[in-house]
């Protein structure tokens, strides 16, 4: 089962510069949230806050809390490393590891967590991992070739395979179709589909269709101004969001009136 995630008066620093301000948004357990607004809003930023992510900026920071299943990521004695196991990363661009086969690409995130795991059981928690991601069937003949010899949409489904290979509770997908054809990128929203029966899924797109395709819930991000920090500026169920909005910038942005 997914986890649900809290965030709570969560301002986000990059260096002194205020990135995004005072979010305070609740993300429901096994349900799909999509982050939608205009550039520079602060979308993957309070998406990569979300598995301590945005840290690998140096001097990027927050005040405020973000809480796991009402457990503080931020906390003193949380090991950074230890979060991102619990709260898996898809990126917008496919990157499988360029030297490693399939196979070898399912199980990095497994060996880099340094658990050591029988030869066989490593089988299994391939084919496990390699069906969650609806691709089992397009490899399962060539598992040692190389990763990068899949098409796009096969290399982002494998890096959702190696996502869920460690047993995340939640999926971070930062604009995961954007490198994709259509036809692979409705393949992924399939997919997500079906992943949040175990997961909790957050998506940041720029793609309103996919926004109302494959989310439960959609927050709406804005800024008042190029410089000024991005804000949350409306939540809402995903049919409101888009039929309905009680909030007149939302309704701008989503009809494509905005600017
Ligand atoms: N690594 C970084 N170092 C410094 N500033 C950053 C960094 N990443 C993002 N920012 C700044 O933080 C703000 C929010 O950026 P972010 O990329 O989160 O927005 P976004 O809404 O995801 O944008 P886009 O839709 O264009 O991807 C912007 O002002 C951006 O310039």
């Amino acid at each position: 089962m997914g986890q649900q995630i809290d965030v709570n008066h969560l301002n986000i620093y990059y260096g002194n510069f205020l990135a995004v301000e005072d979010v305070n948004l609740h993300i429901a357990a096994n349900k799909v949230t999509a982050f939608i607004g205009p550039s520079g809003c602060g979308k993957s930023t309070v998406l990569r806050s979300l598995d301590r992510m945005h840290e690998i900026t140096p001097g990027a920071h927050v005040t405020g809390e973000v809480l796991l299943e009402g457990k503080n990521l931020y906390a003193k004695d949380v090991d950074p490393v230890a979060v991102r196991r619990d709260v898996g990363m898809v990126f917008q661009r496919p990157n499988p590891f360029p030297t490693m086969s399939i196979r070898q690409n399912v199980l990095a995130g497994v060996s880099l967590n340094n658990r050591k795991i029988a030869k066989s059981d490593a089988d299994d928690l391939v084919e496990w991992a390699l069906r969650g991601a609806n691709l089992w069937n397009e490899v399962k003949d060539r598992l040692d070739n190389p990763g990068i010899g899949l098409s796009g949409g096969q290399q982002q489904r494998l890096c959702i395979a190696r996502a869920v290979a460690v047993h995340p509770q939640v999926l971070l997908m930062d604009e995961p179709c954007s490198a994709l054809d259509p036809i692979s990128t409705l393949a992924v929203e399939d997919l997500i589909e079906e992943l949040k029966s175990d997961y909790t899924i957050v998506i940041v797109t720029h793609n309103m269709q996919q926004a109302a395709r494959v989310a439960d819930y959609t927050a709406f991000f804005n800024l008042k101004a190029v410089g000024q920090p991005g804000h949350l500026e409306y939540f809402a169920d995903t049919s409101t969001m888009f039929n309905n909005p009680q909030n007149e910038e939302a309704e701008r942005y989503v009809s494509g009136r905005f600017g």
